[in-house]
């Protein structure tokens, strides 16, 4: 996939990173980026919300992350986070290959160890916009810990991918039935495939 990235796509464009990418996944070798439909609608809530500080749980390698900072303005803030560092060896040199190396900064550990850190080690106060795209049983007990580390303001928007494929059903249980979030489901498809997928939308009341 980043021979792909470095052979068709153009330094310092994103969009071509992305486009190469696709184009890989669909010709070469299905990958569980979250693809250019879902891209898409990852695309206009990154635009409607225009976050100033972004978590990405999950960078995998990095396509979320190209789509979601090169729409980011310039003084905003990308922390993304990879647990295998196989992916985020690839992921920092697509990241680089696009040119948003300065406004993403990829962390390698577990979200668990992490989250309760984001205040201290980063000067994070609270993120306007979380995707979620990690272990899917982490969806839940990670959002619980956002809430409980003061990570979440009125108004956050929690953006989950996967929520029907591979699915993360104690996820949307809790985010739909709780008063202190308000959803909306995006239906869409799993990447590259006509299986139904879609992402979870939620925005944190307070
Ligand atoms: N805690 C923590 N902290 C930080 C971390 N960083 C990484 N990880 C581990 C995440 C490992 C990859 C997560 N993503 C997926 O598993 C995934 C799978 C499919 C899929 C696969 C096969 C099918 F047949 C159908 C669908 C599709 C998707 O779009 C997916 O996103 C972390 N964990
Ligand atoms: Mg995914």
């Amino acid at each position: 996939m980043l021979a792909a990235v470095q052979k068709n796509a153009t330094r310092g464009d994103p969009r071509s990173v992305v486009k190469a990418i696709d184009q890989f996944c669909r010709q070469k070798e299905w990958a569980m980026n979250v693809g250019d439909e879902k891209g898409c609608i990852l695309d206009s809530v990154v635009t409607e919300v225009n976050p100033a500080t972004v978590l990405e749980l999950g960078t995998y390698c990095g396509y979320s992350t190209v789509r979601i900072a090169s729409l980011l303005p310039s003084n905003a803030k990308l922390i993304t986070l990879e647990f295998n560092p196989d992916y985020a060896a690839i992921a920092r040199q697509v990241i680089a290959w696009a040119g948003l190396e300065d406004k993403v900064q990829l962390v390698e550990g577990a979200s668990g160890d992490w989250i309760p850190k984001m205040k201290e080690k980063f000067g994070i106060e609270t993120f306007d916009l979380v995707f979620l795209d990690h272990w899917k049983d982490r969806y839940l007990p990670d959002t619980k810990l956002m809430e409980e580390c003061g990570l979440l303001r009125k108004g956050s928007i929690l953006l989950a991918d996967n929520v029907i494929c591979p699915g993360t059903p104690d996820y949307l249980e809790y985010i739909r039935n709780s008063p202190r979030y308000k959803s909306q489901y995006f239906k869409s498809h799993l990447e590259y495939t006509k299986v139904e997928d879609g992402l979870e939308k939620s925005v944190f009341l307070g």
